[in-house]
């Protein structure tokens, strides 16, 4: 989110119209807000990564369960109807909560923080645990892929451009240990309204995945800027 600027968008007809939002509300105020609700996404992941890995007997886990129940029930009982999309404010800073990889409040999302340097390489780190397990051990090549485009997207994207997957190719070098990852993408070439992406995965010891991308700005999203 900090690699990306507020984008007004979504024209009628798009259907993303509702979920690209200006919202009149100070930056100080969004990273309040944010530093309230991380720690309980941040809980919600250990809450994931326990239920897979524990070995209590079953009457605690029936009783982990109504626990748990109890707490949704309690977060549920002043909720928004629907997704969190896109807000923005004056202010040119940028969240999307319910984002699957780097949703401040999305305990799905592995706590990914993009970052572009100042040559243009948007560079992401994080550390990939039993959630995200495919073949054993090893990540699962899907969550390679989510990763892998949303770096891509950052880096196609750019400040103010608003730029979807068009089309994305991986080759899987190697499976990729769970563990710590690397991602970095930089964009390779533009034809119009085509953006082409080049990407890595890595582990400590180099490169897992290599990605190619298309990422396109679409008709709707176009202007003058
Ligand atoms: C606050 C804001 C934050 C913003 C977030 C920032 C970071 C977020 C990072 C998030 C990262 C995660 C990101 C996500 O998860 S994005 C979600 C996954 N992607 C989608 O859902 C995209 C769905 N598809 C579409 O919306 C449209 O089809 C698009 C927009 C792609 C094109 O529809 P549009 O009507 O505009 O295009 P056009 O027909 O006029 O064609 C234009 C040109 O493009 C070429 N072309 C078309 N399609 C493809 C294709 N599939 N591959 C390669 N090329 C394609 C076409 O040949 C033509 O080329 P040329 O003939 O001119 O040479």
């Amino acid at each position: 989110m900090s690699a990306t600027g507020g984008v007004a968008g979504g024209g009628a007809g798009t259907g993303y119209a509702s979920i690209f939002v200006q919202e009149d509300v100070s930056t100080a105020e969004v990273d309040r807000l944010e530093a309230v609700h991380a720690p309980l996404a941040d809980s919600v992941r250990d809450l994931v990564a326990a239920t897979i890995q524990t070995c209590v007997d079953e009457d605690e886990v029936r009783e982990v369960r109504a626990e748990v129940d109890a707490l949704v029930a309690r977060l549920r009982a002043r909720r928004i109807d629907g997704p969190a999309g896109v807000r923005y404010n004056a202010e040119g800073r940028s969240w999307s909560w319910g984002n699957a990889v780097v949703g401040e409040r999305n305990a799905v999302a592995p706590p990914l923080d993009v970052v572009r340097d100042p040559d243009d390489l948007v560079h992401a780190e994080t550390v990939l645990g039993v959630q995200y397990e495919g073949p054993p051990g090893m990540v699962h090549g899907g969550v390679g892929a989510l990763l892998l485009d949303h770096v891509m997207g950052v880096a196609a994207s750019a400040r103010k451009r608003v730029t979807f997957t068009g089309t994305l190719t991986m080759r899987y070098v190697r499976a990729t240990p769970l563990g710590p990852v690397r991602i970095e993408a930089r964009v390779d070439r533009e034809e119009g309204r085509k953006v082409f992406v080049v990407a890595t995965l890595a582990d400590p010891d180099g490169v897992t995945v290599e990605a190619h991308g298309v990422f396109i700005v679409p008709s709707w999203a176009v202007t003058d800027a």
